[in-house]
């Protein structure tokens, strides 16, 4: 973002922080608690690679990841902005699938608050940290924050998004979060009876009737304004609660046996452990105009 245009420095609360960390080296940011819960967030494309609580790893991280900033990270949870999937018209139809904010390098704002018990760190992408190319793509002034808080049991991102320019633009905003789960085949995800999906495997229609939800096969679905709290259970326990805030949606995707074909997804039967529930906003455009900021954000409880 422009020096200009970037937050003043907040106020740290450090009370009781005494053990708490936060480190930063060469491309990523490393939060960690007294407790031993701890996350890391690399520059690029602001991703979350890693968190863990009580020595677990609750994020899926394809070990064929690529991590340098070539391209976007799979796993983790990479950023969609402005724009989810493929736009074939309007202003976002020159982007890439996703839009741009996992492919480019944030800027660390800062640490923002820290406690004994939790910690937050901030990123910023503005319009000077795209390329020539991604500029002439979506050529709109912008400012976004991004912000990723540690908790003992919860892990919450939430990002701002702010029209800086003259000109009203749209867009579509997602945190596409890979949880790892112990077995597909025993996972469940409750909380989406009801709620309309499209379907992107049969490219269809229809509302939702199940309470607790199998995955048995290749899933790409867009749940819209789901209304509330989603579950994720194994073997019918509880292991991921994910709430959301002004995110109306919700996308399940697990690519099944289809994740061999991607190069950069390993190993090659790791779609057992792990399933993108992704909270967003995306099945319908946003709407901002100049000067004008929102916000959104999602916490997922262990
Ligand atoms: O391979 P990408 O660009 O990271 O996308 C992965 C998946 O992301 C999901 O959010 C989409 O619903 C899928 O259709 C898509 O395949």
């Amino acid at each position: 973002m422009e020096r200009s245009k970037k937050p003043g420095p907040i106020p740290v609360n450090t009370a009781g922080a005494e053990n708490s960390g936060f480190g930063f080296e060469r491309d990523r940011v490393k939060l960690s608690l007294p407790t031993g819960e701890s996350a890391e967030i690399l520059l690029h494309g602001a991703t979350v690679i890693s968190w863990i609580v009580g020595g677990q790893e609750k994020l899926f991280l394809s070990e064929k990841a690529v991590l340098d900033g070539s391209k976007p990270v799979r796993g983790g949870i990479p950023l969609v902005f402005p724009v989810f999937g493929k736009s074939t018209e309007g202003p976002t139809a020159p982007l890439p699938q996703h839009g741009f904010a996992r492919l480019c390098k944030w800027e660390l704002l800062g640490r923002t608050s820290e406690t004994d018990t939790s910690i937050q760190v901030d990123f910023g992408l503005g319009p000077e940290n795209l390329t020539v190319d991604q500029r002439k793509q979506w050529p709109y002034d912008f400012g976004l924050i991004y912000s990723v808080n540690l908790s003992k049991s919860s892990l919450e991102t939430k990002m701002l998004i702010r029209n800086e320019g003259s000109e009203t633009f749209v867009f579509n905003v997602l945190f596409h979060t890979y949880l790892r789960i112990p077995d597909v085949n025993n996972l469940t995800i409750s909380g989406l009876k009801g709620t309309s999906y499209k379907c992107k495997v049969t490219k269809s229609e229809a509302v939702e009737e199940t309470e607790e939800l199998p995955v048995g096969s290749e899933v790409d679905r867009v749940y819209a304004n789901v209304p509330s709290t989603v579950q994720v259970k194994s073997g019918g326990d509880p292991i991921f609660k994910v709430d959301r805030t002004n995110l109306e949606d919700v996308v399940v995707w697990n690519p099944w046996e289809g994740a061999s074909k991607m190069a950069d997804f390993g190993p090659e039967d790791g779609y057992k452990n792990m399933i993108c529930i992704e909270a967003g906003a995306v099945s319908k455009w946003h709407t901002l105009e100049p000067q004008s900021v929102w916000e959104g954000s999602t916490i997922i409880n262990i």
